[in-house]
C-alpha cells in the first residue's frame, strides 16, 4: 500500500514549520518535500494539520493474557493508535508472566495477530514477579524481550537487583525499575502527606520510592547497566537521578502525564480514578518533575496506561487497584496543560514522546526521514474537545480528567505506513 500526504505541517529543529508532502511506500517514508506528484497512491489531505513522528510509550500495561476483562493487546493498541502512539511498550505484569522463552513467544504471536501498533514485549526481571528467583535473561533476549522489568512490584532484594543488573550488562540490556520498597508502603492508598491526612487514609511516603532508587543508582554503577526508573514521582528522586547523571552513571527516567498535571491537592475525595502506583506527590513534588523534564534529569514521558474495570474502580479509594488509563488523552492533556501555557515547546512535547525515548532505548523509530519506518501521526492543533471517557476505545474508562477541556488532538495515526486509525472510523 502507498500513501500520499498532501500540505502536512512539519515541525523544525528551532520549533518553527515547513509545509510539506509526505510519500510512504511499503511502510517506509519514501519521499520528504514539496509539491509531491501523485502516482496512484492513497491521498490524504493533512489540510494545515501537523505531522509529527508516531509516539512512542514505553511504559503501558495491555493485560492479556490473564486480564481481558480490563483490556486486551487488540483494545489496547486501538487506543494507543487514537492517542497518536505506534511504538508501546508492554509491562508484564499479566497472568501468566512473560518470564520463559514459551510465554514470550506466545506474547509475540499474539502481538502480530491482533496488534495495531507495533508493541515491545518486556520480560520479567524474576519469575512470576515475586522477587526470589532471576529469570533466564539471554533465552528471555533471543526470545524477543525488549528490556526486563519486574513493573507493578518493586525488586525488594539488593543482591538479587545487581545480579540483574550485571546479567543485562552483559546482555546490553536495561533494567528498567518500579521503585518500591514494601516495608515503606504503610497499606496507603495515596500520597503520604495533606490529602491523606484531611482524609483520614494511610499514606505512601515519598522515601518509598526515592530509597529504591538511591539503592538501584549505586547497584546500577557497580554492575555498569543501563539503568532506567519508571514513573518517577518525587523531588527527592529527581534530585538522586539529577545528582547519578552528573557522575556519569547510565541512568535514566520517565514521568508520566499524571504526575506532570496533578498533585494531591486535585484529589476531590474518596475518587478512585485519582488513585494510581505511584501516588500524586505534592506541589512541590509536581514542581520537581517540571524542573526535571525541562533540565534533562527526566528523559522522556510514558502513560503508565493502566486499564482497570469500572466495578473494580468502584470499589473506593482504599480498595481499588492503582492506575489510570493514558493513552487517548496524553497529547492533548500535554499540549494544553504545558504547551499552551508557555512551559514547554510544541518541539520539546514531541521530542519527549518520540525522539527521546527512541533514543533512550536505541530505538530506529521517532524520526521522519526518508528510509524511515513509516510511523506517522496528524494533529489537529486547532481542535477543541472535552475528554470524554465513554469514547475511549481502552476498554479502562478510568482517568480523572474527564469533563477537562483540550486543544490539540491526534487525527489520523499511520503505523509502519498502514492507517491504523482516523478520526470517525468505526471500530468494533
Ligand atoms: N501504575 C499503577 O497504578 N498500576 C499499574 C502497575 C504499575 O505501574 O506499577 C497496574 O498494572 O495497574
Ligand atoms: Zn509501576
Ligand atoms: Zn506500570
Amino acid at each position: 500500500m502507498s500513501l500520499l500526504i498532501k500540505n502536512g505541517l512539519l515541525l523544525t529543529e528551532e520549533n518553527s514549520w515547513i509545509e510539506t508532502d509526505i510519500l510512504i511506500k511499503e511502510g517506509i517514508i519514501a519521499k520528504v518535500g514539496k509539491n509531491l506528484e501523485q502516482n496512484g497512491e492513497e491521498v490524504i489531505d493533512a489540510g494545515g494539520k501537523w505531522i509529527a513522528p508516531g509516539f512512542i510509550d514505553l511504559h503501558v500495561h495491555l493485560r492479556e493474557p490473564g486480564g481481558e476483562r480490563k483490556e486486551t493487546i487488540a483494545t489496547g493498541t486501538m487506543a494507543a493508535a487514537k492517542g497518536g502512539f505506534t511504538t508501546i511498550a508492554a509491562m508484564p505484569n499479566t497472568r501468566p508472566v512473560p518470564d520463559c522463552p514459551e510465554q514470550l513467544k506466545w506474547l509475540n504471536e499474539r502481538i502480530s495477530e491482533t496488534a495495531a501498533v507495533r508493541v515491545l514485549p518486556y520480560a520479567a526481571i524474576t519469575t512470576r514477579q515475586l522477587g526470589a528467583e532471576l529469570t533466564d535473561f539471554t533465552a528471555l533476549k533471543e526470545a524477543g524481550a525488549f528490556a526486563f522489568t519486574d513493573d507493578g512490584v518493586g525488586v525488594q532484594s539488593a543482591g538479587m537487583m545487581l545480579q540483574a543488573m550485571k546479567k543485562a550488562a552483559a546482555l546490553n540490556m536495561a533494567v528498567v525499575a518500579h521503585c518500591e520498597d514494601n516495608t515503606l508502603i504503610s497499606k496507603g492508598s495515596l500520597h503520604e502527606g495533606r490529602k491523606a491526612k484531611e482524609l483520614g487514609l494511610n499514606g505512601i511516603p515519598s522515601v518509598c520510592e526515592s530509597v529504591h532508587i538511591a539503592r538501584d543508582i549505586l547497584l546500577a554503577e557497580a554492575a555498569g547497566c543501563h539503568y532506567h526508573v519508571c514513573h518517577i514521582s518525587t523531588k527527592e528522586s529527581v534530585r538522586a537521578v539529577r545528582d547519578a547523571k552528573r557522575h556519569g552513571i547510565r541512568v535514566t527516567a520517565e514521568v508520566t502525564p499524571h504526575h506532570l498535571l496533578l498533585c494531591e491537592d486535585d484529589i476531590p475525595g474518596l475518587d478512585a480514578n485519582y488513585k494510581m502506583n505511584p501516588p500524586l506527590r505534592s506541589a512541590e513534588d509536581r514542581a520537581a518533575l517540571i524542573e526535571g523534564l525541562l533540565d534533562g534529569t527526566i528523559d522522556f514521558i510514558a502513560t503508565d496506561h493502566a486499564p482497570h474495570t469500572s466495578e473494580e474502580k468502584a470499589e473506593g479509594l482504599e480498595l481499588s487497584p492503582f492506575g489510570i488509563v493514558g493513552f487517548e488523552t496524553a497529547f492533548p492533556l500535554l499540549y494544553t496543560n504545558l504547551v499552551e501555557k508557555g512551559i514547554l515547546s510544541l518541539k520539546q512535547l514531541i521530542d519527549f514522546m518520540t525522539v527521546k525515548p527512541a533514543h533512550v532505548f536505541g530505538l530506529p523509530y521517532g524520526i521522519i526521514e526518508e528510509g524511515r519506518t513509516a510511523d506517522l501521526v496528524l494533529i489537529d492543533l486547532e481542535h477543541k474537545e472535552e475528554i470524554n471517557p465513554d469514547t475511549f476505545l481502552s476498554k479502562g474508562k478510568n482517568t480523572p480528567f474527564g469533563g477537562w477541556n483540550c486543544t490539540g488532538w491526534p487525527a489520523l495515526t499511520i503505523a509502519a505506513g498502514k492507517i491504523a486509525w482516523k478520526k470517525g472510523m468505526v471500530t468494533a
